[in-house]
C-alpha cells in the first residue's frame, strides 16, 4: 500500500502491517501502568507507612502530572525529534522509572537488621519518587505520539480503517489494563524477600516494569515497517510567533480606518506563511471545542474516588465470590471490551442504516449525555443507601470487651475476597499463651465480642467466644452500581474514542501530536475540576452532589452541540494541498508583502507623531 507522502508499508486484510506492533506496544505500555497504578496506594500506605491522606495527595499528583506531561513530548515530537524517536527515548526513560519503582519496594535493600522493615526509608521515598516522575514523563510524553504515529500509517483513502484502528487501538489500552489490575493486586498479595518475607510491592512493580520492556522491544521489532514522518521543526515555536504577531499587529490597526480581515489570524499574512496560518486556524477551531470538555472527564474520573467509596457502603456478596469495592472499577474496562465491538459493528452501522448520519460531534455530545445520566443512577443508588442507613465501611467494626483478670492482645488476618462470605481470623495473645477463632462477616457489620473470664487461652477458642451484631450488614447491593457503570462507559466509547479519532482527523500533518496532548489535557483539567467543585460545593448529601455534577455536564453538553452545530469538518490534507500549490504564487506576493508591511510600519511611525499631516503624506506618496 502507498499512503499519502508514497510510503509503500505492506499490508494485511487491507491494514498496514505497522499497526500491529503499535497496538500490542499499547498492550503492553497500559498493563505497566495501570498494574503499577493498582497497587501504588497501597505501596505508599503499608511500605513506606505514610498516612491515607498524603498517600491520596501523591496518588492523584502523579496521575495529573502523567495528563499534562503529553504537551511535552508532542511538542519534542512535532517540532524537533518525530514520533517515532519520542516513543523510543521516552519508552526508555519510562522503562527505567519502571525499574526503579520496583527496586525502591526490595525491602531487603536496607533492612540491616533483618526484622522485615526497611531501615533508610529515605531511600526508598527518594527512589520511589524518581521512579514516578521518570513514568509521568514517559507514559504522559508517548501517549499522544503512539495515537498519532498510529493513525500517520494510514493512507488519505483509509478513513475507515483508521477509525477501526482508534476502536482497536482503545480495546488494547482496556485489555491491558484489565489484565493488569487483576494480575498485580494478586502479585503483591504474595509473600517474599531474601532475609525476611514481606509483602511483594517489588514483584507487583516489576511485572509492570518487564512489560514495559517488552513494549519497547515490540515497538522496536517493527521499525523497518513504519511510515515515519519527518518532524518539521520548531513548529510549536513558529505557532506562538505567528499566533503573538497576528495579535499585536490586529492592536496595532485597531482603529476603524484599517479595512477589518476575516479572521483575526489572517492579521498575521503580513509576515507569515498563508499554510501555517491556515495550520494554525484549524487547530485553534478544535482547541475552541475542547473548552467544554474536560467536565465529561470530572464525572469520568470520578469512578476511582467517589463510586468507590459509594461501593465500600454496600453489598459485594454475589454468590460465588465476594467483590471488593475497588474491584467494582474493572467493570469499565469488561464493558468496553463488550461495548466497543457493539457499538462498531451493530449500533453505527445501523443508524447509518436509519438513513442518520450520526457525525463524531454528534457522537460526543451522546457520549456526554450518558455521563450525565450514569451520575442520576448513582444518586438514586445513593439516595437508597442513605435510606438503608448503612454508613459503614466495608471493613468490619469489631470491638472486644475482656472479662479475663490480665490484658489479652487481638489481631487479624487480612479479610479473604474471594470467598462466598467474609471470613476474619482474629488472634489472641497474653503472654507466651494464644488461641485463634474465626468468623464470618457482613459488609458493614459491627460486632462485640466478650472474652469471658473462664477462657483458657492456649487451647481452642472457637466456641467459647460470644458475640453480638451490634450494627446490621450493608443491605444495598453492589448490583445496582451496575446501570450506572454501565452507562458511563457507553458514555466513554462515544465520547473518547470518537474524540481520539476526531483529535488526529481534524489536526494538520504537523501538529497531529500536539492536538493528541490537547485532548489529553482535557483529562488532565476535568481532574481539577472534580477537587475544585467538591472543595467548592461541600454539599452535605453525596446524592445531591451526584445531581450537581449530572446537571453540570448537561448544561455543558447543551453548549456542546451548540458549538458543534457550527463546527465545519475539514479535511486538512486537502488544504494543505492547496495552499502548497498555490505557494508559488505565494512566493510572488511576499514580496509585495514585505513592502505593504513596511509602509505600514512607517504610517504608524508617523500616525504617532501627527495624524493628520501622515494622512497627507500618504497620499503624495
Ligand atoms: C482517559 C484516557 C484518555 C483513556 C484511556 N482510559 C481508558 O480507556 C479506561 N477505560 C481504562 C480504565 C481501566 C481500568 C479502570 C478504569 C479505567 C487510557 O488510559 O488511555
Amino acid at each position: 500500500m502507498v499512503n499519502k507522502s508514497g510510503f509503500n508499508s505492506k499490508e494485511v486484510c487491507g491494514y498496514p502491517l505497522s499497526i500491529f506492533f503499535i497496538v500490542v506496544n499499547e498492550f503492553c505500555e497500559r498493563f505497566s501502568y495501570y498494574g503499577m497504578r493498582a497497587v501504588l496506594v497501597l505501596y505508599f500506605k503499608y511500605f513506606l507507612r505514610w498516612d491515607d491522606d498524603l498517600a491520596t495527595s501523591i496518588y492523584h499528583t502523579f496521575v495529573a502530572l502523567c495528563y499534562l506531561t503529553p504537551i511535552l513530548g508532542a511538542i519534542v515530537a512535532d517540532s524537533w525529534l518525530g514520533k517515532f524517536k519520542t516513543i523510543i527515548y521516552l519508552s526508555i526513560v519510562y522503562a527505567i522509572g519502571q525499574v526503579a519503582m520496583a527496586v525502591s519496594a526490595i525491602h531487603d535493600i536496607t533492612d540491616t537488621d533483618r526484622d522485615g522493615t526497611p531501615n533508610n526509608m529515605t531511600f526508598h521515598v527518594v527512589l520511589s519518587m524518581v521512579g514516578l516522575f521518570l513514568i509521568a514523563l514517559g507514559t504522559g510524553g508517548i501517549k499522544p505520539c503512539v495515537a498519532a504515529f498510529g493513525g500517520d500509517q494510514f493512507g488519505d483513502h483509509q478513513e475507515r480503517q483508521r477509525r477501526t484502528f482508534f476502536s482497536v487501538f482503545y480495546l488494547c489500552i482496556n485489555g491491558g489494563s484489565l489484565l493488569s489490575t487483576i494480575i498485580t493486586p494478586i502479585l503483591r498479595a504474595q509473600n517474599c524477600g531474601i532475609y525476611s518475607k514481606q509483602k511483594c510491592y517489588s514483584l507487583a512493580f516489576g511485572v509492570p516494569a518487564a512489560l514495559m520492556v517488552v513494549a519497547l522491544v515490540v515497538f522496536i521489532v517493527g521499525s523497518g515497517m513504519y511510515y515515519k514522518a519527518k518532524p518539521e521543526g520548531n513548529i510549536m515555536g513558529d505557532v506562538c510567533k505567528c499566533i503573538g504577531f497576528a495579535i499585536s499587529n490586529r492592536y496595532k490597526h485597531r482603529s476603524k480606518q484599517y479595512p477589518s480581515r476575516e479572521h483575526w489570524m489572517d492579521w498575521a499574512e503580513d509576515k507569515y506563511d498563508k499554510l501555517l496560518i491556515a495550520q494554525i486556524k484549524m487547530v485553534l477551531k478544535v482547541l475552541f471545542l475542547y473548552i467544554p470538555l474536560p467536565m465529561f472527564w470530572t464525572l469520568f474520573d470520578q469512578k476511582g474516588s467517589r463510586w468507590t467509596l459509594q461501593a465500600t457502603t454496600m453489598d459485594g456478596n454475589f454468590g460465588a465470590i465476594v467483590i471488593q469495592p475497588d474491584q467494582m472499577q474493572t467493570v469499565n474496562p469488561i464493558l468496553i471490551l463488550t461495548l466497543v465491538p457493539i457499538m462498531d459493528s451493530v449500533i453505527y452501522p445501523l443508524i447509518k442504516k436509519c438513513g442518520l448520519n450520526f457525525t463524531p460531534l454528534k457522537r460526543m455530545t451522546v457520549g456526554m449525555f450518558l455521563a450525565a445520566l450514569a451520575f442520576v443512577c448513582a444518586a438514586v443508588v445513593q439516595i437508597e443507601i442513605d435510606v438503608s442507613r448503612k454508613h459503614l465501611t466495608y471493613f468490619n467494626l469489631t470491638q472486644f470487651v475482656n472479662g479475663m483478670n490480665k490484658p489479652v492482645n487481638v489481631s487479624t488476618s487480612e479479610i479473604f475476597p474471594f470467598l462466598i462470605i467474609i471470613r476474619a481470623t482474629f488472634f489472641l495473645q497474653s503472654g507466651q499463651l494464644s488461641c485463634a477463632f474465626s468468623r464470618d462477616f457482613g459488609f458493614g457489620s459491627s460486632y462485640t465480642f466478650f472474652i469471658p473470664s473462664t477462657l483458657s487461652l492456649g487451647s481452642n477458642c472457637q466456641e467459647s467466644i460470644t458475640g453480638a451484631e451490634d450494627i446490621k450488614p450493608n443491605s444495598v447491593h453492589m448490583a445496582l452500581q451496575v446501570p450506572q457503570y454501565f452507562f458511563i462507559t457507553a458514555g466513554e466509547v462515544m465520547f473518547s474514542v470518537t474524540g481520539l479519532e476526531f483529535s488526529y482527523s481534524q489536526a494538520p500533518s504537523n501538529m497531529k501530536a500536539v492536538l493528541q496532548a490537547g485532548w489529553l489535557l482535557t483529562v488532565a483539567i476535568g481532574n481539577f475540576i472534580v477537587l475544585i467543585v467538591a472543595e467548592v460545593a461541600k454539599l452535605p448529601k453525596q446524592w445531591t452532589e451526584y445531581v450537581l455534577f449530572a446537571s453540570l455536564l448537561l448544561c455543558v453538553c447543551i453548549i456542546f452541540s451548540i458549538m458543534a452545530y457550527f463546527y465545519t469538518y475539514i479535511d486538512p490534507t486537502e488544504i494543505e494541498a492547496k495552499f502548497r500549490r498555490n505557494v508559488g504564487d505565494d512566493d510572488d506576493d511576499k514580496n509585495d508583502k514585505q513592502r505593504k508591511l513596511e509602509m505600514e510600519m512607517m504610517k504608524r511611525d508617523l500616525d504617532r507623531s501627527d495624524d493628520e499631516h501622515y494622512k497627507g503624506k500618504q497620499t503624495k506618496m
